[in-house]
This record gives C-alpha cells, structure tokens and sequence, in this order.
C-alpha cells in the first residue's frame, strides 16, 4: 500500500517539476523565461512559479484516480479526470489572476499521471515504457477529437482550439494526446535522451535544444491563434535553422537562439504549445524506462 502512495507523490512531484524546469529553461524563443515575458504582456516567470505551486495537489490526485483504476474500459478512467481537470484548471485562473498559463498541461501531465500510475501498478513496476504508456493515453482518449471537435455545434464562445479546428483543422493538444504524444514519442523524447547520453550540455541547455526540435515540426496552436498557418511555417523554419547551426551546441546557435528571441517577441509570437511539449517531454524521461534500462520493481517483498 505504502508503496502506491509514493509512486503517486512521485508522479505529483515529477509534473511539477517538469513545469519548473520547462518556464526556467532560458532564453526560449517568445516564451516566458527566466529572462523575460516573451511575447506575453499578462505573465512572467513568477506568474508560472504561482500555477505550478497551486496545481501540485492536483497532479497526486490524477495520479491516485489511476492507482485505483480497475475497470475494463481505460475512457472510463479519462472521464474521471474531466471533473478535476476543470477544478485545476480554475485554480490555475486563481493563482495567476485569470491568466492562462498551463491550460494544456493541465490537460497532458494530468492525464499523463493517470495513465502511469495505471500502468505502474498494474505491472508493479516504479517505471514504465514510453510506447506502453502512450498506448495507455491513445485507448483513453479515443474518441477524444470525434467528440469535442467534428461534433462542436456551438458557435459563440470557441475555445482557441475550436475555433482552429473549424478554420484550418488543426486538432491542437487533443489530437496530439489521442494519439499518444507523437510529436513527442517520435522527435523531442528521443533528442532529449540524445543529448542526456552525450553528457554535452547542462539541463538548461539541453531543455531549449529540445523545444527547438519541437518547434520545427509541432502544430502549435497558440501560434495560429495569434496569428496564421504561414507564420506557424515560419517558425518551423527558423527552428530548423537555428538548429543548423547547432542550436545551443555551438557560439554561433546560441546568439541565433537569442537573436530569434528577440524577433519572436517583436513579432508578438509564442510558441506555447511547444513549450508545453517540452514539459511533457521531461516528464516522460523522468517516469519512463528507457530501452534495456530494467525498470525498477515496484514492491520489494
Ligand atoms: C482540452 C482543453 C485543454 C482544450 O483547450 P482548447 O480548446 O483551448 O484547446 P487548444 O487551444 O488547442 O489547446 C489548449 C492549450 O494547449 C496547448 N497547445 C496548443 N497547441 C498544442 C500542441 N500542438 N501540442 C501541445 N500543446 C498544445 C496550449 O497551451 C499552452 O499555451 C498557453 C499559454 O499561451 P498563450 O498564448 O498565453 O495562450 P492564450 O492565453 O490562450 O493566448 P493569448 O490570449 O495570450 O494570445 C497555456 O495554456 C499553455 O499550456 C494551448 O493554449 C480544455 O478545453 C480542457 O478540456 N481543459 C480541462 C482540463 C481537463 O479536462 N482535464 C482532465 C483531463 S486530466
Ligand atoms: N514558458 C512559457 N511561456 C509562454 N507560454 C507557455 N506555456 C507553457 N510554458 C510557457
């Protein structure tokens, strides 16, 4: 028993911490960071450090719901989360006087807590595999985009989300947890993990190496928001070429990482979606074995 308690306080403090380490990786493009607001005039880095605390209980609870979890059908065990992901996300409102901070990942490391320690006790096991887990998310979530996006019928009061669905498509975070973190699975957990292995660069610097491949290729919502599908190709561009240079590996990459910093937020762009993906990534290092790495046992008895 003692042990499902900790691997559910682990979980609560491992999503915290991503979050931390995500808004203090600096400088990041646009993003609110240790230096700067980014291209936000309603948040800095003291507006996340206040989320992140008010949201730390809440992950522990995402986390027990999937402990406790013993039905046949994972979607029920989403359902159960809906109700204490609307309570977080209006604490998150709260502490930051009505600013959105981690309205996505309330969404992602909530769901993300359930779904580990689903699996985490179902296999007794303190750590699990990155593509199990993901699986776990995707038969949770099915049917998540079907339900929340073709069948929108309202027409006032959409959501950012909605609203680009019905415009260009994009299925934004939904989409992106239904199928199980692609974007993540397939490009920023792998070079994070990369650059961990080469013992190259500090924790700083391999955060923003990382959130400059998801850049090149994530469909960040908040960028199309603001503004539209050819802005969101051009920061895919420029993320690819910073990272030509070699991103924060090289002199010449990090004053490029700086130098589009300062564009970013003269052009009023921020690549929040991305970010958040970033925290997603470091959470999923934390909690997932990796390859042959035997996962620890659960119980020692
Ligand atoms: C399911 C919801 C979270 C969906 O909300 P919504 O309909 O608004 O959907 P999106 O706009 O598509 O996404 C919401 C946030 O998700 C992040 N995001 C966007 N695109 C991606 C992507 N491709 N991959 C991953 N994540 C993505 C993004 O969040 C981050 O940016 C926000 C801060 O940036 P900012 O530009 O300031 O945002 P705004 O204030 O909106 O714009 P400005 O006015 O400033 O210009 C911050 O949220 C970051 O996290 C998107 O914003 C939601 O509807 C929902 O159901 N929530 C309840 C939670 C729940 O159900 N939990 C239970 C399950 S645990
Ligand atoms: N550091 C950051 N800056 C702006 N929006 C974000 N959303 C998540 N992290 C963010």
């Amino acid at each position: 028993m003692m042990a499902e308690v900790e691997l559910c306080e682990k979980l609560g403090k491992d999503a915290v911490l991503a979050l931390l380490l995500e808004v203090s990786a600096s400088p990041k493009p646009g993003l609110v960071d240790r230096f700067s607001r980014g291209a936000h005039k309603d948040m800095d880095f003291f507006t996340f450090m206040e989320s992140s605390a008010a949201l730390s209980s809440y992950f522990v609870k995402c986390a027990r719901l999937g402990a406790e979890f013993r039905g046949d059908h994972p979607q029920e065990l989403f359902n159960s989360l809906r109700p204490l992901g609307m309570a977080a996300e209006q604490a998150m409102f709260d502490a930051t006087g009505g600013v959105n901070t981690h309205k996505g990942l309330v969404f992602s490391l909530g769901i993300i807590c359930a779904a580990a320690a689903c699996c985490m006790v179902e296999q007794q096991r303190a750590r699990v595999d990155a593509d199990a887990l993901c699986e776990q998310i995707s038969r949770m979530t099915a049917g998540l985009c079907s339900r929340e996006l073709d069948s929108l019928k309202k027409t006032e009061g959409l959501t950012n989300g909605e609203t680009l669905y019905r415009k260009f498509g994009l299925k934004g975070i939904r989409g992106e947890v239904e199928n199980g973190f692609p974007t993540v699975r397939n490009c920023s957990l792998p070079a994070f993990r990369h650059l961990k292995s080469q013992g190259a660069c500090h924790m700083n610097d391999r955060c923003v190496q990382t959130l400059l491949h998801l850049m090149t290729v994530n469909e960040d919502t908040n960028i199309v928001a603001r503004h539209d599908m050819d802005t969101l190709a051009f920061v895919q561009g420029q993320a690819q070429r910073v990272l030509d240079a070699g991103g924060m590996l090289t002199d010449q990459g990090r004053q490029m990482v700086c130098e589009l910093d300062e564009d970013f937020i003269k052009r009023n762009i921020s690549p929040g979606g991305s970010a958040d993906l970033l925290a997603v990534t470091i959470m999923l290092d934390r909690i997932c074995s990796e390859g042959t790495e035997r996962a620890s046992v659960l119980r020692e008895d």
